[in-house]
């Protein structure tokens, strides 16, 4: 059984016009355990439509879309979500915005402070637990962000843009610790960009989506050796093949 399956997925909106929209026709998709999946896409292919129905937060129009086999009807907490902008909460400390899910489940102050902990350190954050959110940088915020994902260890890591508002530097860097957490954590993700370059140092799959109606041009295989280099020829080939279709 493959972790998460998207059969014949379409999704339709009304808009407040009584307009209809077709969001996303037939997205079939298989991802397994482990699998580091990146949609890439202009804006308007549904990308976000598709994370959204994965998380739980919406539901498609036809077509199933199960995770462990079971048809996702509700949020799940074995779904974590890291989306474009921190959305921190700025009157916790970092520790605590981290700490927030094991709360919410129940656990208690000691094993919170040493999850919290592990995971702070993991993104390079263990000097900052107890500065907010204000005090610091976009790429940290985002590293807190990853952080408080990853601490309720979720099955799947659902990733809307998480680097897009950060400059090309930070990007990179982020691009990076996140496949060296990846490499420790094995965590299944799937991974929103508009990049094609992100898109390709980052997953196993790349799955090019094409607008009105978002459909799946091609799901591109990246064999390409990890850590990877931006700057290798097979790299380069995929980004090329890829860039083809926008
Ligand atoms: N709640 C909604 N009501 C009506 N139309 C919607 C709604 N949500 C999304 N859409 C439409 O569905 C299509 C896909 O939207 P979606 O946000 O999934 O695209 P996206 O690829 O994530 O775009 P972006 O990269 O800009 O975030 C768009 O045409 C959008 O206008």
């Amino acid at each position: 059984m493959s972790k998460l399956e998207y059969e014949n997925v379409s999704k339709q909106f009304l808009t407040t016009r009584g307009k209809s929209v077709v969001a996303l026709k037939d997205f079939n998709l298989t991802v397994e355990a482990g699998e580091f999946v990146c949609l890439l896409g202009k804006s308007g292919c549904g990308k976000t439509t598709v994370l959204r129905m994965t998380a739980g937060l919406d539901s498609s129009t036809s077509g199933l879309i199960t995770l462990n086999g079971k048809g996702i009807t509700d949020p799940d907490p074995k779904v974590g979500i890291v989306f474009q902008e921190d959305r921190l909460f700025p009157w916790r400390t970092i520790q605590r915005n981290v700490e927030f899910g094991l709360e919410l489940a129940g656990v208690n102050r000691q094993g919170r402070t040493e999850k919290a902990l592990h995971y702070l350190d993991l993104v390079g954050l263990s000097g900052f637990a107890n500065s907010h959110p204000h005090e610091l940088s976009g790429g940290m915020k985002q590293r807190a962000s990853i952080a408080r994902a990853l601490v309720n260890e979720p099955e799947i890591l659902l990733m809307d843009e998480p680097f897009g508002a950060l400059d090309a530097q930070t990007r990179q860097q982020m691009q990076e610790e996140l496949m060296r957490i990846c490499a420790n954590e094995q965590r299944t993700v799937m991974f929103v960009t508009h990049s094609v370059d992100e898109a390709v140092f980052l997953g196993d799959k790349v799955v090019v989506l094409t607008p009105s109606p978002g459909r799946i041009a091609e799901i591109v295989e990246i064999d390409a050796p990890r850590p990877r280099d931006r700057t290798a020829p097979e790299v380069i080939q995929y980004v090329r093949r890829i860039m083809a279709y926008f």
